[in-house]
């Protein structure tokens, strides 16, 4: 495919002292030069100036992306290794993919003319169908970096406006030309049991990959870990003082050499002979005893050196034989198991430099509905718009669970856009995340446009408040599947439902083993009566006497976030027929999650 012209790029130089008027952007002017003069499809070339501000940069990324729809930005500055260098990073967090080898392309043209090359953080990448490239500041980096990318920025931005097509094909046999919302589908309301094993069922962890033991903090083990060695390799000494034969009767003995940690040893003990020796070293051959220096007494007579022993160990008294601490061949970590600062340490103690962990789902996050406007907007807010929280705690959460996330930015209340963010976040990402346009009003679309997609849907309502038109889905089986959670417009219920079922899958694509909120009693401080659905109560915790007390945050209407400020736990509050009445009284224990490591005292 063609492009027909005039195509649009957008330079942006990022650049405190252009920005402040201390210097002049001379890259940028190189840069609109080399697009005007070598790439002639560019009719219109857009310059703008920002300081090296991460969020001037990513939100002028973005109106170029998503309002102007410009087909190129480049970038220059900001992608070096001071404080202040924030452009890749600005880049990064609105990327839909990242094309690294156009970064590698680059650096293999300017590592020709300086190895300082190497300190370059520029990434590329594409946000919808525009190109983004990150360059250097440095006028002759520009032009090295331009003539690398040249040959392929034509092709890219081909593929890349193809890819919508690519993507149809691709559904060919499920996708109606235009989606076309007739009736709305009533779907059972399932428990949230059901839907939890309903997300259990069709999940799988997704596959492995070998990284070196740094890359591994906040990762899930993909294999058993075996101890490569015994630790200690050798009995070794528990104490500095002297290593003794316990056999021999003398009081006073030879000192005769030194075994220090870390160093072979030479000596070999004969009978009322000591050696000194230091904590962790190994032992000498014909010692079985370490006396702690503390229990000695040290005389120097011709030269040599003796001890008077102030006590007599027993065999084997600090000494620690080999496997000790860890035995050759133990099971030390599970697969499964969450690698944190402490798995980090025995997996080096075990010799695991390589070390299998499972991938990490790309997840894509986004809003819909026509009413729903970004934070960004807020100074040109409509008096009928609502800002966009579910989008930004969403992602936050995301982060925060260590995920890699997409942010697919907010799609209006119309069946044909909704579908092609949905292709194109499926095209990307393993698992989906939308909000809102999940209920029964006729604006309502993301149920209907995961029919139309050809998705499996395997619940559409859950008994549960907040949160009853949560639905989750998937399309296709085994390695490439994907998984789609549609969750209510209403902040509260958007995050409840994030933490009871979206967790639970994410948890299980990364390998993770069990639940990833606990469960724990906690004592109702309220009576409350009971409602048609299992409700969760965002509620704080306390202690008293030895017991934890569950109080609500306030009014749990699920449109109200400040319902989730201090929340430290999701109190179970069973429906009317899960419970033996129509109330709940105060004192009673009940069932919490927790979704905080803190708790007030
Ligand atoms: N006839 C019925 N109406 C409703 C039912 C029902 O069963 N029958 N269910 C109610 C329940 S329960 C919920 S929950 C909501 C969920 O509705 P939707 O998922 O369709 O959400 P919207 O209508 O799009 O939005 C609801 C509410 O939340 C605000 N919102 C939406 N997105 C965001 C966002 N990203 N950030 C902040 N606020 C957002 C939106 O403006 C609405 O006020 O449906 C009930 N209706
Ligand atoms: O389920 Mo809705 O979240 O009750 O408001």
């Amino acid at each position: 495919m063609t492009l027909s012209s005039p195509l649009v790029a957008g330079v942006l130089t990022v650049s405190d002292s252009c920005f402040a008027g201390n210097k002049s952007d001379k890259s940028g002017d190189i840069l609109e030069d080399l697009i005007r003069s070598s790439l002639p499809q560019f009719g219109v070339v857009i310059r703008v100036l920002v300081p090296d501000e991460q969020n001037l940069i990513s939100s002028q990324l973005k109106n170029w992306c998503d309002k102007d729809k410009l087909d190129l930005v480049i970038t220059t500055g900001g992608t070096g290794l001071t404080s202040r260098d924030v452009t890749p990073d600005a880049t990064r967090s609105v990327l839909h993919r990242e094309l690294p080898h156009l970064s590698t392309v680059m650096l293999i043209e300017g590592l020709k003319h300086t190895p300082y090359a190497a300190l370059s953080r520029q990434i590329c990448g594409n946000r919808g169908k525009t190109l983004v490239l990150n360059f250097p500041g440095s006028s002759s980096a520009v032009k090295e970096c331009f003539s690398a990318v040249l040959p392929i920025i034509g092709h890219s931005i081909n593929l890349l406006n193809d890819e919508h097509q690519e993507i149809n094909k691709l559904h060919e046999p499920v996708i109606e030309d235009k989606l076309k919302i007739t009736e709305l589908k009533q779907y059972p309301m399932v428990s949230v049991g059901e839907a939890l094993h309903h997300i259990t069922d069709q999940s799988a962890p997704l596959s492995n990959q070998t990284v070196s033991l740094e890359s591994t903090l906040n990762r899930t083990l993909g294999s058993d870990i075996h101890a490569l060695s015994n630790i200690p390799p050798f009995p070794a000494s528990v104490k500095d003082g002297y290593a003794i034969r316990s056999c021999d009767k003398a009081v006073t003995r030879e000192v005769i050499g030194d075994c220090i940690a870390g160093c072979k040893p030479e000596i070999e003990l004969c009978r009322d002979t000591v050696a000194y020796i230091t904590t962790g070293a190994y032992l000498p051959k014909g010692a079985d005893s370490v006396v702690m220096i503390e229990y000695t007494k040290l005389i120097e007579k011709d030269g040599k050196r003796f001890i008077t022993l102030l006590s007599i160990p027993e065999k084997g008294q600090d000494v620690r034989e080999p496997g000790t601490d860890m035995r050759k061949g133990e099971l030390v970590l599970e697969r499964g198991c969450l690698i944190g600062p402490m798995e980090i340490g025995i997996l080096a103690a075990a010799g695991a430099r390589e070390v299998s962990i499972f991938s990490l789902p790309c997840v894509g996050v986004f809003s819909t509905g026509d009413e729903i406007q970004d934070i960004s907007q807020v100074d040109a807010r409509s008096p009928y718009g609502v800002i966009d929280t579910n989008r930004v705690t969403l992602i936050a959460m995301l982060r925060n669970d260590g995920y890699d996330v997409r942010d697919m930015g907010i799609v209006k209340d119309d069946p044909n856009e909704l579908r092609s963010v949905m292709l194109r976040a499926l095209a990307c990402c393993d698992v989906i995340i939308s909000s809102g346009g999940m209920s029964m009003g006729n604006r309502d679309y993301v149920k209907p446009c995961l029919e139309a997609i050809g998705c499996k849907i395997w619940f559409g309502k859950v008994k549960v408040k907040p949160g009853k038109p949560t639905c989750f889905a998937t399309l296709r089986e085994g390695e490439n599947r994907k998984y789609i959670f549609g969750l209510p417009g209403n902040p509260a219920s958007a995050i409840v439902t994030y933490m009871l079922f979206v967790c639970r899958c994410l948890s299980v694509l990364s390998g993770k083993k069990g639940k990833c909120n606990p469960e724990i009693p906690v004592i109702i401080s309220n009576n409350k009566e009971l409602g048609d659905r299992t409700e969760y109560r965002r509620v704080f915790l306390t202690w008293e006497d030895g017991k934890l007390i569950a109080s609500s945050t306030g009014g749990q209407q699920s449109s109200r976030i400040l319902s989730m400020r201090n929340a430290q736990a999701l109190l179970r509050i069973p429906a009317i027929d899960e419970y033996s009445g129509s109330r709940i009284d105060k004192g009673t224990v009940l069932k919490a999650i927790l979704i905080t490591r803190w708790i007030s005292s």
